[in-house]
């Protein structure tokens, strides 16, 4: 059996593809990577939320595996929408990686905790809400683009350091640059983060599926995923909307802990809840439901009439 891997080609991506390569080849199974290009990818000059953010990352490659072009397509688990389209299954999430954020910098002294004001880049309305939040002294820059450019936007001194998955920065070596771990209690991750997803077309050969799923799914990885990712879709979160979500595995019992900021950081709503993990999906609901209740639709409603007047 032969796998064509569909990837998009920043260097964090190939990681991954490469990554689900080789947890193939030591099942004896060869692959190949074919690299896609997103309309993610070129759009660089305007924010994700005006180009509309559903499918940027993802419309590309799920055409060609539509057409049968490539048999999977990979991609960070957080950047793929929690409704896909009926044509369309995630067959696996791999083993995740520490999910918390960090801060990282040139200056490695450098910490939120420490009370003092300096400038941090990032785009993502999540962490720029919950800094606003708990360390409202700190200045944010928007800074888009792919690990590597915002590293050198960070050395041509745009801002003194970046917020970002510690996922995506071991993984990329830039470990040495960390100046500080931050609390999943207070930067709790984005639903997904640190998990790399497998996408097939629900056409693709069973026994390829069968197979693929045995070699790349990591069950405890998708027990969580798929609480977070049923939280998510009730909440209708994109990423241009700074709702929070991560579940953990502890013996039976999946925990999850999830939320939302209001974008100017005001207003923080955070709800943990406990179920059996046979049912995922019924906990990421009830969660959200009890999210919604305590105020998030409110939240949601100010977000989303702000959206669409920016
Ligand atoms: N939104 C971009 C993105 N998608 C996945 C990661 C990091 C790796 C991961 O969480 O899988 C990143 C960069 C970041 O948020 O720092």
């Amino acid at each position: 059996m032969h796998i064509k891997i569909g990837t998009r080609g920043s260097r964090l991506a190939l990681w991954q593809a490469y990554y689900v390569r080789d947890l193939l080849l030591t099942g004896g199974i060869d692959s190949e990577i074919v690299v896609i290009e997103t309309k993610g990818d070129k759009i660089l000059d305007r924010s994700l939320s005006k180009i509309g953010s559903k499918g940027v990352f993802t419309q590309e490659l799920e055409d060609q595996l539509q057409s049968g072009e490539i048999d999977i397509a990979v991609h960070s688990a957080k950047d793929l929408q929690s409704q896909l389209d009926d044509a369309f299954e995630i067959i696996a999430f791999t083993e995740r990686e520490k999910a918390n954020d960090v801060l990282v910098s040139h200056n490695t002294a450098l910490s939120l905790k420490s009370g003092e004001t300096f400038v941090v880049g990032t785009s993502s309305t999540r962490r720029i809400a919950i800094l606003k939040h708990f360390y409202p002294q700190i200045k944010t820059v928007d800074m888009r683009g792919n690990l590597q450019t915002r590293l050198r936007k960070l050395e041509e001194g745009q801002c003194d350091a970046l917020l970002l998955a510690y996922a995506g920065v071991h993984r990329m070596e830039y470990d040495n640059k960390i100046a500080e771990h931050l609390l999943l209690d207070e930067f709790t991750p984005a639903v997904g983060q640190g998990s790399v997803a497998i996408e097939c077309a629900v056409t693709l050969d069973e026994r390829k599926k069968s197979l693929l799923k045995e070699l790349l799914n990591h069950k405890e990885t998708e027990t969580c995923l798929l609480t977070e990712r049923a939280f998510l879709k009730r909440l209708q979160g994109g990423c241009s909307i700074p709702v929070f979500g991560m579940a953990t595995l502890n013996e039976d019992q999946i925990h999850i802990t999830g939320g939302i900021v209001s974008l100017d950081g005001s207003e923080l709503i955070r709800k943990t809840q406990t179920g059996a993990q046979a049912f995922p999906e019924e906990l990421g609901l009830a969660l959200a439901d009890e999210l919604l209740e305590a105020g998030a639709d409110r939240i949601l409603q100010s977000i989303r009439s702000q959206n669409t007047l920016a």
